[in-house]
């Protein structure tokens, strides 16, 4: 039986009692920066070798367990999403089963060379830095893609945030999880989850209390009100996972947010 862990241990017995779903390990969903709960920013552990993002979530794995990682799929290039990937990489020189592989949009990606592993910044890992092999190579995905990885069968779904993103769902022996990374209200996104419905698990996110509506309109984010109308629109869910809530509103956010298929991470 697989189970779900939160990176605090807490396991599937506490979320559901049919539990028989894709094993997933959320590492990190803050976001920003929580002085807190230590909780890290996204990362999703879907498999032993598996990520989606690479936000600060990921120091929660061992050295071994960061060796053993050879998938990262990306959702967008926003820092709290890849700000473990460059330090995680140099984790891996004299590893095995090199290079590791990093999937997202084309917009990503190219942020991703231009910005980070420019030689500049950190070593252009995608070409040989002292190694045999180069350890990281970045291969381009686009929304409407369905890529059979390993056990897992992954479909990309664009949703709207500030810079182009990508959400993910991902089914299992007859399990399905969908995480739609950093978004704002939109009928497209209802449209999208109906239309890949049903869903064991949504992992969606809320950001910004209504009062600050402005501000998550302005960098695509939902509050509440926005997640209620959503969440209202897409009947054939089970448990709705709450993530990425600024650590700055948090308090406030865990106050209003209650429902019955409602956790918040
Ligand atoms: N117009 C804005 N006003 C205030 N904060 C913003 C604005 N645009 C972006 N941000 C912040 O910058 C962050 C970038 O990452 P996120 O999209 O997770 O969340 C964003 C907000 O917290």
């Amino acid at each position: 039986m697989s189970s779900y862990t939160r990176y605090d241990g807490i396991t599937s017995s506490d979320w559901n009692s049919e539990g028989d779903y894709v094993s997933i390990r959320v590492l990190g969903c803050s976001g920003g920066l929580s002085g807190n709960n230590q909780q890290g920013s996204t990362c999703i552990q879907l498999n032993e070798t598996t990520l989606i993002d690479a936000g600060t979530g990921l120091a929660g794995l061992s050295l071994e367990e960061m060796q053993r990682i050879r998938h990262i799929f990306l959702t967008h290039a926003h820092m709290d999403h890849i700000a473990a990937l460059p330090t995680f990489l140099s984790n891996q020189f004299d590893q095995q089963d090199l290079p590791v592989k990093v999937y997202g949009l084309a917009e990503t990606l190219t942020r991703l060379q231009d910005n980070i592993f420019n030689n500049e910044i950190w070593p252009d890992f995608t070409q040989l830095v002292e190694s045999e092999v180069p350890m990281l190579e970045l291969v381009e995905v686009s929304a409407g893609d369905i890529i059979s990885h390993q056990n897992l069968t992954l479909e990309l779904f664009a949703v709207e945030h500030s810079i182009p993103t990508i959400g993910y769902s991902v089914k299992s022996e007859g399990s399905h999880f969908i995480f739609c990374a950093d978004c704002t209200e939109s009928d497209q996104l209802a449209a999208d989850l109906n239309r890949l419905a049903p869903i064991d698990i949504l992992m969606i996110e809320c950001a910004f209390p209504d009062r600050l509506t402005e501000v998550a309109e302005k960098s695509k984010h939902m509050t509440p009100s926005m997640l209620h109308r959503t969440l209202a629109k897409i009947p054939d869910v089970k448990h709705v996972w709450i993530t990425h809530l600024k650590p700055s509103y948090e308090k406030e956010l865990r106050n209003v947010l209650h429902g019955s298929r409602l956790t918040v991470l």
